[in-house]
């Protein structure tokens, strides 16, 4: 994906990470005053030791100091404690935003974008990008206005002791600055790589995962892992790349400390020996030197952390700007109309975005409200291509797409897919039970439904042998069920949505004889009721069709019922001819 978020802007990517910290403010807040009251009670615990040595050393009562130093130190305790959990909970918070803002873009992505990105690198922006985000929007900004602070009061009281020195110390610090400013950026850069790295690991991961036998069976498992190892490689090195200049960012902070020490060490000691200071300001001075170290580290921990957020906050962006489909805008699906829906395509042209070929070329034609249609033609031809036209995955380059009369475009997105019921070529079985799969398209469907859809489809020979009938889990992509049974479980899901246009891309081609038979009965009474438009290989699951169209190299040849192409047309003929069929329909 290209990285296009920062708009040519230093401050966007910074502004994004403050945008994850806003609905955190007040906790950030409160964790940073509590994180200065636990500082203070640490700071205020020697003085409370020293009280109790000074009360047992002068023999005077020690209940009252010993009561002191023990509630500083569990008043310090408690107080990081409630920190660190008000901190925790926010960088869950800003996780969880993160993460719903992210799978709510990717569900409603178009499906034209979806073709073009890799869907293992999504999944890593989705979990380990949003990880980063974490610390860096909560804590780190909570540790990097802490350090600020404390930076700051000691300036003011180094000012009060000697401006002076104070002139030497800040120009050793200012040089510091420039040189970390200089080491920073690349953090990020290495950061961000490092995170593209995990994101191809990701897709590769994907890849290999998600074709897991076909890579087996081709004995590709080792070349799979070198690919792999590479990317998990590219994301060593930029890991390593990071611990390099994070470590030349420390080793700059500890020098500037060192530096700021000796130069104030020089510059105040000839003051101190003409006398234009005393020797006590000059050893106060010196103590606030290192008492910056620790904010001076707190600082270039969260420069790190800030580094890799922003480029995390980068990453996540690149999905918040990509494309939605307008139902995301718009209002959940109501169904206004039953019955069966007529079709009409006019003039219809398409190609694939980013492909120059046109896949369809100027179809025209118009099927009535119910009754069967197929789509016929060698593999390529453009046939699911139309019904991912009627379902508007994809918008056509020229021509309109009617359904109902009404142009597809003019349907609320939501509306229109209601009204379809879809089974996609390799339509997949989800890991979740066989209730829930059939439901996806219709979670409010009753048992009654499900049952009868089971029975229509023929699943209720599979439903006997299921552990937990309804309830079993189906396993990953359905792997655990035959190609068969997968195709009658995706049929009966679309059918549960009772479809006013039912779309069967080669829905019946894994079934055998009896079960196709049995299933091309059940699709012709479903014409009855329904309008169904069948895509096939198989020239004898719809013979029986009222109307045929033939389709080659994205154009539609002929138009017809099959005993009437038979005669007429021969790329017809010749499908027929090479699927060994009679010249009769069948039955
Ligand atoms: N998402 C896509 N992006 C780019 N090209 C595609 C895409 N899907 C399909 N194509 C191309 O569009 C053409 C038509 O494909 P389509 O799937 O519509 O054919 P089909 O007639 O259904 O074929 P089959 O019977 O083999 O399923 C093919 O040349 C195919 O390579």
């Amino acid at each position: 994906m290209k990285s296009t978020v920062d708009d040519g802007k230093p401050g966007s990517a910074w502004r994004l990470l403050l945008g994850h910290a806003r609905p955190y403010r007040r906790t950030l807040l409160v964790a940073a005053v509590i994180s200065c009251v636990g500082g203070l009670a640490g700071l205020a615990q020697p003085l409370a030791a020293k009280a109790v040595i000074d009360a047992l050393s002068a023999n005077e009562p020690v209940l009252t100091p010993i009561i002191l130093l023990t509630g500083l130190v569990v008043g310090a305790a408690v107080i990081a404690a409630i920190g660190t959990y008000l901190l925790e909970r926010a960088a869950e918070g800003v996780v969880l935003v993160a993460r719903r803002g992210l799978v709510h873009r990717l569900l409603r992505l178009p499906v034209a974008e979806f073709d073009r990105l890799k869907p293992g690198d999504l999944l890593s922006r989705v979990t380990s990008d949003t990880t980063l985000l974490r610390t860096a929007a909560t804590s780190t900004i909570v540790e990097a206005a802490n350090g600020t602070l404390m930076i700051l009061g000691t300036i003011v009281l180094m000012a009060l002791l000697d401006p002076v020195l104070l002139g030497v110390t800040l120009a050793v610090i200012l040089v510091t600055v420039v040189l970390t400013g200089s080491v920073v950026p690349r953090i990020g850069r290495a950061s961000e790589r490092a995170q593209q790295a995990v994101g191809e690991m990701g897709a590769v991961l994907e890849r290999a995962l998600g074709a897991f036998r076909t890579v087996k069976a081709s004995g590709a498992e080792e070349r799979e892992n070198a690919v792999l190892d590479q990317a998990a490689d590219r994301a060593w090195r930029q890991g390593v790349s990071v611990a390099v200049w994070s470590s030349m960012v420390g080793i700059l902070a500890r020098l500037s400390v060192h530096v700021s020490f000796l130069a104030v060490l020089g510059v105040g000691g000839a003051r101190v020996a003409d006398g234009t200071l005393p020797l006590s300001a000059l050893i106060a001075f010196l103590l606030y030197v290192f008492y910056m170290i620790t904010p001076i580290a707190a600082l270039v921990n969260a420069a790190s952390d800030l580094q890799a957020g922003l480029a995390a906050v980068r990453r996540t962006r690149q999905v918040h700007i990509l494309p939605t489909e307008p139902a995301a805008q718009g209002a959940p699906a109501t169904v206004t109309a039953t019955g069966p829906a007529s079709v009409a395509f006019h003039s219809v042209s398409f190609g694939y975005p980013g492909n120059r070929e046109s896949v369809l070329t100027d179809i025209s034609f118009q099927t009535p409200p119910g009754g069967m249609t197929a789509f016929v033609g060698p593999s390529g031809a453009g046939k699911s291509t139309i019904f991912a036209l009627l379902e508007r995955f994809y918008e056509p380059a020229a021509g309109s797409i009617l359904l109902d009369g009404r142009d597809v475009r003019d349907w609320p997105l939501a509306e229109l897919r209601a009204a379809i019921g879809y089974v996609e070529q390799d339509a997949p079985v989800l890991a979740a039970t066989l209730r829930d799969n059939l439901r996806l398209a219709a979670p409010h469907a009753s048992d009654e439904d499900i049952h009868d859809v089971i029975v229509r489809t023929r699943l209720d020979d599979l439903l006997p042998r299921l552990p937990d009938g309804l309830d079993t889990m189906l396993g990953h992509r359905g792997l655990t069920l035959s190609g068969g049974q997968r195709q009658r479980i995706a049929i009966a899901r679309a059918l549960l949505r009772r479809p006013r246009l039912l779309l069967l891309d080669e829905a019946t081609s894994q079934l055998d004889a009896v079960n196709e038979h049995q299933l091309r009965q059940v699709v012709a009474e479903l014409a009855r009721s329904t309008t169904v438009l069948v895509a096939a290989h198989r020239l004898s699951t719809v013979t029986s069709a009222d109307r045929i169209l033939v389709l080659d190299a994205g154009r539609l040849r002929a138009n017809g019922t099959h005993t009437h192409l038979i005669s007429t047309d021969a790329l017809y003929r010749q499908l027929a001819a090479t699927q060994l069929l009679t010249t009769q329909p069948q039955p």
